[in-house]
């Protein structure tokens, strides 16, 4: 059984974001959609353990997301993406392996590699605080990359990113093992939704649907034109939001 989480509650300062989720994170790549302050961000920070839900719970195979272990299986590219001044994109991405339990030498060659993936090989030198806002994104996916997580949380990961990057950065995904699922939440409706093989949409805290991406576009009505039943779905779903 992947991430499973339930029955989970989340308020900021008594202002109910999350009500009483429940969601099972299917293997594969499922996207996450959802009107701006739908909860996608916390439901994710949830899922990384970053955040605890003030009811419900959270595991991945067993393990409970309190747990260390949960921690070290799953990633996490938040919707920022911290820049660490001083360090180079090399010992940023490292520093995230060495905490998610990597030894330091397994680190440093890993970061590289992940680097590469993103196509920053030439920046691994370079201080973060020098990179544009598109590569500290993708500096972000490499620490997603770093330590071969199991689980993979991914928070708008193309925001920011130029159509080649947004390619490549699908390519990466699309070359990952079978076995590691993934979660992104985005606002690339048409795009990644029929790109994925599952789909959840989130509205006003509460999961509005979730299943295969034949059964989303199945929302919109047969006369739409297929390049517009992602579009038309998501706004049957959440309204004109
Ligand atoms: N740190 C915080 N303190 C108080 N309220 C917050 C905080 N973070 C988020 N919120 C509120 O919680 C709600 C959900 O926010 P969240 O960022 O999870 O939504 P989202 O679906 O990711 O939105 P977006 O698509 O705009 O990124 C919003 O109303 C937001 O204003």
């Amino acid at each position: 059984m992947p991430v499973e989480i339930s029955d989970c509650w989340f308020s900021y300062r008594k202002r109910p974001v999350l009500r009483g989720v429940n969601y099972v994170l299917p293997e594969q790549r499922t996207v996450l959609l959802g009107p701006n302050g739908a909860g996608k961000s916390t439901l994710l920070s949830l899922a990384a353990s970053v955040r605890r839900p003030q009811r419900g719970t959270i595991s991945y195979r067993g393990i409970e997301s309190t747990d260390r272990e949960y921690r070290r299986r799953i990633a996490w590219l938040p919707q920022q993406v911290t820049v660490m001044p001083g360090l180079t994109a090399r010992e940023q991405v490292a520093y995230v392996g060495w905490l998610k339990g990597m030894s330091k030498t397994a680190a440093w060659a890993a970061a590289a590699e992940a680097l590469s993936r993103v196509e920053l090989s030439e920046k691994l030198g370079e201080k973060v605080t020098r990179l544009s806002g598109g590569q500290v994104r993708r500096v972000g996916v490499a620490q997603a990359l770093v330590h071969d997580a199991e689980v993979l949380l991914l928070d708008e990961p193309t925001a920011g990113m130029d159509p080649r990057q947004r390619r490549v950065f699908r390519d990466t995904l699309a070359a990952l093992p079978a076995e590691v699922s993934v979660l992104i939440s985005t606002h690339d409706v048409a795009d990644l939704a029929e790109e994925s093989e599952h789909v959840t949409v989130l509205h006003k805290g509460k999961i509005v649907y979730h299943g295969d991406v034949e059964g989303f576009l199945a929302h919109a009505p047969s006369d739409v034109v297929p390049g517009r039943r992602a579009e038309v779905a998501y706004s049957v779903l959440c309204g004109d939001e």
